[in-house]
């Protein structure tokens, strides 16, 4: 059995990266940039105002001038305008400025008489109100570099540079198999003997909170012959084969068996944790398999602390193994030295909870934890205050 760490170090150093690709730039949120991106426009593409009010030529010096009546620029106006000498122009937030103008001032700060426009001098300077070409970005300009998350922010980078397509690290393609003869799909009555099958859900769902949309369940129940076709089928198939349950040492517990007659190299099988203790990882090629003990914590636990790491790096993300942070313990805290505990807790005010119900069969500590807490190897206590590792989702 090898320690958590050493089980981490053993997955960093093996990364496997996915293909590059584009994907639609709506299609493209959570996931990473695969290229720096050069802004191919400026931006503003054109000088324009930033408030309702009406554009001047500063250099004609005086606070009183005519309103030209008949013209309004207005946002998205294609015509051309000039101004003439003393004139002032009605003018709109976004629209072009006219040529020969080179400040605006805003209409809330004028006064009207007749045809004069009059506003105090003192309060502006040249260039007031006006957008410039090129001050968000010129042409060529560097915007956003390789390796980036592309973020709600991100998008509305991109989308203000006009870029429909981006450039990413593409996802990977996941298959599932759940095992085990007494799993029953929820909305059905449970019957005795049986249980719901909560890791499906798990699984399928934190998928695609990281990104992955092509995903295959299949349910297998406990016969070693359906089992092989299954990982078969599905080696072949995906990029990443994810299996709950059946790996550790019952006599009906045939997944380390199957996936060695597929030709998967073992990485690594049991890590010195709980929960999670039978995890086994393999690869093939350029995949990644891993077997998660059937337990719903255990599946949980493994995958927020090795599936996602791995699964990330796949997807371009950088420093995938740091925990979110450290933060001090609300309570005392006691557990046997030997095994490095991950515990489900809630993390509110800059400090940690440790929540009860913290064995493998047992989710109800997972419906209110935000994080879950890594306490190592060794320590038999913490006193309250000590500073934790702590992994948000
Ligand atoms: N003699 C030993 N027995 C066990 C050991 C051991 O070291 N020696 N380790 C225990 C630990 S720790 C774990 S964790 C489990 C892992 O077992 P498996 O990966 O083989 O998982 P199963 O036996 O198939 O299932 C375990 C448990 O989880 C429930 N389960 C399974 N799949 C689902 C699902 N999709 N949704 C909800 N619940 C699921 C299943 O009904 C079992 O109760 O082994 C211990 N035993
Ligand atoms: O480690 Mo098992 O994962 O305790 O239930």
């Amino acid at each position: 059995m090898i320690s958590v760490e050493e089980a981490k170090n053993l997955l960093n150093q093996h990364q496997l990266s996915g293909k590059t690709g584009t994907v639609a730039l709506d299609e493209s949120l959570g996931l990473f940039l695969s290229a720096d991106i050069q802004s191919p426009i400026d931006i503003p593409f054109f000088d324009n105002s930033a408030m309702d009010g009406y554009a001047i030529r500063w250099q004609d010096g005086q606070s009183s001038r005519k309103l030209r009546a008949e013209t309004k620029i207005r946002a998205g106006e294609i015509g051309n305008f000039t101004l003439g000498e003393d004139e002032a122009i009605r003018i709109f937030t976004g629209a072009p400025i006219p040529n020969g103008a080179d400040t605006v001032i805003q209409q809330e700060l004028v006064s009207i008489e007749g045809n004069l426009f009059n506003f105090d001098i003192e309060n502006f300077s040249k260039g007031a109100n006006v957008r410039k070409k090129g001050a968000q970005n010129t042409t060529g300009t560097l915007i956003a570099k390789k390796g980036s998350e592309i973020t709600p922010g991100m998008i509305g980078l991109l989308a203000s540079v006009g870029l429909d397509q981006v450039p990413v690290y593409l996802p990977p393609t996941v298959g599932i198999i759940l095992t085990g003869d007494e799993l029953m799909e929820v909305g059905e009555p449970l019957s005795f003997g049986k249980v719901y099958d909560s890791n499906g859900h798990v699984l399928k769902t934190y998928l695609q909170k990281l990104g992955v949309k092509a995903i295959e369940i299949a349910k297998s129940i406990d016969d070693p012959d359906l089992l092989q076709s299954q990982i078969n089928d599905f080696i072949q198939r995906y990029d990443v084969l994810i299996i709950s349950g059946g790996i550790s040492v019952g006599e009906f517990d045939f997944v380390k068996k199957g996936l060695e007659n597929a030709s998967v190299k073992e990485l690594f099988y049991k890590i010195k944790q709980k929960p999670g203790k039978p995890l086994y990882v393999g690869f093939r090629d350029h995949q990644w398999i891993f077997a998660l003990p059937g337990n719903p914590a255990s599946t949980l636990t493994c995958f927020n602390q090795y599936v996602k790491p791995c699964l990330e790096s796949w997807m371009g993300k950088s420093n995938t193994w740091q925990p979110t942070g450290l933060l001090p313990l609300k309570e005392d805290y006691r557990k046997k030295q030997g095994l490095t505990f991950f515990l489900k807790a809630k993390e509110q005010n800059g400090s940690i909870e440790i929540l009860s119900g913290q064995e493998s069969f047992n989710l109800i500590s997972y419906g209110v934890a935000n994080c879950i807490l890594e306490i190592p190897e060794d320590i038999e206590f913490l006193p309250k205050g000590s500073m934790v590792k702590f992994y948000k989702w």
